[in-house]
């Protein structure tokens, strides 16, 4: 593969994070620094028919879309000679048996899975060590350590201004209205690990790892509420990091979202997260007693915060954001960027996310599930300990 060529993607899955995954990566990579030029070239389904209409929606000429393979099981796209990599975009319990596939498959050189990358420590574990076995690169598609704002959070706590971290507060909250969702949903069916510590927890999770890091001797206390599947509805954790960091972190289906949204606060001073956790709108650092100055992707924004603060605005791709991110398209395309270039650096994982921090997370998942009283049903699991 040349630095010419287009980095060739199969898509596993048709639903909603594939769809906006898929239109992301297609956005002109010269609208984003470092970007890389992608091409969907097979699109996998259960069926032929959805991955058909997928392929039809993807904003490129007739001509282009005709070119790209529909495929109606997830082996046959991944016997396809025309993709370099692919991305993994169903629910949670199928993360672990199709990454495992696509590992196993000889011609692939890299395998992007959503969040959070499996359902436990030990079946992420078992992937890395076929990841290594086959020489394939792997990643959890933790999109949000990818994005320019967290660059700047990063720049802000290596610049010491805030001085020692202490601690990390971070909660995902949406209000997913789960009493009008069907048992099935993804979010609230224990057959495909649903509940809002697999689906949202990734989230407050990343601002600790990239504030705290990813120590393999760790602390957690955690509590959690059931939704009527027996998944849950929201979860609480403190974290401690081993040594004197504490995170405070939640995530919640059923209670609206709350800016800022992570809050990382130091010995003189704090970072504020604004918008969602997901995909942050803004920066706001404050140094000891100073007023607290507001931070975009591209810099300094000054002393009041870009208005206005609505769900609306917050929105992965709002227009109303674009100018505090500075970035064409919603910012799943700089994890497939990373992909590219790790890949054509012959890595097996990412710099930016490696796995230690997948299987970090995973681990505390474990256990907050586990203090929890969160037993996945039979079969969910890949790799039973
Ligand atoms: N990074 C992000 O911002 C986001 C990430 N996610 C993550 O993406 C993953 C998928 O979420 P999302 O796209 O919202 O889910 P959807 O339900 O919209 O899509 C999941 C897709 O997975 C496939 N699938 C395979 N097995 C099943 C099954 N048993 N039941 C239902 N669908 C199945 C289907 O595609 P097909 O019919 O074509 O086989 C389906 O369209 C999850 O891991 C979630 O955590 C979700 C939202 C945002
Ligand atoms: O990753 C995600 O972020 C946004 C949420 O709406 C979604 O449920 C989750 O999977």
């Amino acid at each position: 593969m040349s630095a010419q060529t287009a980095f060739r993607w199969g898509i596993i899955g048709t639903g909603n994070i594939s769809t906006k995954f898929a239109h992301d990566v297609l956005v002109d990579p010269s609208t984003r620094s470092k970007g890389e030029q992608h091409a969907i070239t097979a699109v996998g389904s259960r069926n032929t028919a959805s991955a058909q209409t997928f392929i039809d929606a993807l904003p490129l000429s007739a001509e282009s879309r005709a070119t790209i393979e529909a495929h109606g099981s997830y082996d046959s796209l991944l016997s396809s000679p025309s993709i370099d990599a692919v991305y993994i975009g169903t629910p949670h319990s199928g993360h672990y048996a199709v990454a495992l596939a696509a590992l196993r498959t000889p011609s692939l050189r890299a395998v992007l899975v959503e969040k959070p990358g499996v359902c436990s420590r030990a079946e992420w574990l078992a992937l890395e060590r076929v990841a290594e076995e086959e020489k394939t690169f792997l990643m959890e598609a933790m999109w949000t350590a990818f994005q320019p704002l967290a660059r700047v959070v990063r720049d802000a706590l290596e610049g010491g201004g805030i001085g020692k971290l202490h601690t990390v507060q971070a909660d995902l909250s949406i209000d997913m209205k789960p009493d009008a969702l069907a048992d099935t949903h993804r979010m609230l069916d224990p057959l495909l690990a649903g509940g809002a510590l697999l689906d949202l927890g990734p989230y407050p999770m990343v601002w600790a790892v990239l504030a705290a890091g990813a120590p393999g001797e760790f602390g957690v206390k955690a509590s959690m509420v059931k939704a009527r599947t027996g998944v849950d509805l929201r979860s609480a954790w403190i974290l401690d990091f081993g040594g004197d960091i504490q995170a405070v972190l939640s995530a919640s289906m059923d209670t609206p979202s709350l800016t800022p949204s992570v809050i990382l606060r130091g010995a003189r001073g704090s970072i504020r997260v604004y918008g969602q956790p997901y995909c942050p709108t803004h920066v706001g650092i404050t140094l000891g007693e100073e007023e607290e100055v507001f931070y975009g992707a591209e810099g300094k924004l000054g002393s009041a915060p870009p208005p206005p603060a609505t769900q609306e605005a917050w929105a992965p791709g709002s227009d109303i954001a674009k100018a505090a991110r500075g970035y064409e398209g919603a910012g799943w395309h700089f994890q497939a960027d990373d992909v590219a270039r790790s890949v054509r650096a012959n890595l097996l994982q990412s710099s930016v996310w490696p796995w230690k921090n997948t299987s970090f997370v995973m681990g505390v998942f474990d256990q907050v599930r586990s203090q929890g009283g969160y037993v996945f049903p039979e079969g969910v699991l890949g790799v039973v300990e």
